[in-house]
């Protein structure tokens, strides 16, 4: 009886353990699971954790103001009342260039930035300087070409690009309350060119978050013209204001102007592009008349 009875405990304790050890292998597969899974998520995640979007490709938008609270980075430069930010915020339109003037821009772009290109997954073309990305540098394009450049570029090109920077800069005034006349075109302005090749120079890297007014230093207003179509043209690639708690995209369609105040009330980013060729113009003004630039033109 009593050898009966510990046989049975024997047995007892044996399926007991049997069953902690399966639970624990249950566990620890679990637990694996939910960090593979985690890990997973936040890499992926890194790119698609868009909280929403301001403004969808497929959309036509008339014109949506959004108002937000300026930094204090205007504080610490020279104020120009009227004209340096009280008021801030970003807007993003379709109904002031045409896409028709979209395409006669982009083919600007794109005959320019067939005479060079970086080896890596950003180049510029910067009309008013003449730089231009070659390999792994830049070049002075009006400089390299000389009076040849008359074969590139004709003034129709740069009358359009006027027409375009003197409708933006009324958006710009009208949007938030100034005198047109007080805004200044400043530098850079430039055509860029987005592919998904891999980064050989820091220049490369336009993914990384950033506020215009630090690494520009001049601009107060910052206007980005879209050349492509987000899904069509490329992959990624949106823009992403990054706010506390929330990321706010708008998907570049051509035609599109999205502009905002430079500081760092407007944090922000571009996605890294997955797949095509994404194109955008970025024109920029200053409030200091000294930081103005003239519109380009042959030198
Ligand atoms: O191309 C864009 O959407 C934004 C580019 C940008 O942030 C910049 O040029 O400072
Ligand atoms: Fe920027």
């Amino acid at each position: 009886m009593v050898v009966v009875f510990s046989v049975l405990s024997m047995k007892k304790d044996r399926a007991l353990r049997e069953g902690q050890r399966t639970w624990l292998r249950n566990a620890g597969l679990g637990a694996g699971f939910v960090l593979a899974a985690l890990l997973l998520w936040s890499s992926l995640g890194a790119e698609d954790d868009v909280a929403e979007v301001l403004a969808h490709h497929g959309e036509v938008l008339a014109g949506r103001f959004i108002e937000v609270p300026c930094s204090e980075d205007y504080d610490s430069h020279r104020r120009f009342e009227g004209c340096t930010p009280r008021r801030c915020g970003r807007g993003i339109t379709d109904s002031v260039i045409t896409r028709e003037e979209a395409e006669r821009i982009r083919s600007i772009a794109e005959k320019g930035l067939s005479l060079g290109g970086s080896d890596g997954g950003a180049s510029i073309l910067d009309l008013h300087s003449g730089a231009l990305s070659v390999g792994k540098h830049f070049v002075n394009l009006y400089r390299y070409f000389g009076d040849r450049i008359h074969n590139v570029f004709s003034e129709e090109d740069f009358r359009l690009y006027r027409h375009v920077r003197r409708k933006v800069q009324l958006t710009i005034a009208d949007a938030f309350g100034i005198s047109s006349s007080l805004l200044h075109l400043t530098k850079p302005t430039f055509f860029s060119r987005m592919n998904s090749t891999e980064a050989r120079t820091a220049h490369d890297e336009y993914w990384h978050a950033h506020v215009d007014k630090v690494t520009y230093g001049s601009f107060d207003y910052t206007s980005l013209l879209y050349l492509s179509d987000y899904l069509e043209d490329f992959g990624g690639g949106r823009f992403v204001f990054m706010d506390e708690g929330a990321n706010r995209t708008v998907e570049p369609r051509a035609g599109r102007v999205s502009f905002f105040t430079s500081g760092s009330e407007n944090l922000h980013r571009v996605e890294k592009v997955h797949w095509g060729t994404r194109y955008a113009v970025t024109i920029a003004f200053t409030c200091n008349p000294d930081h103005g630039i003239a519109d380009p033109a042959f030198t």
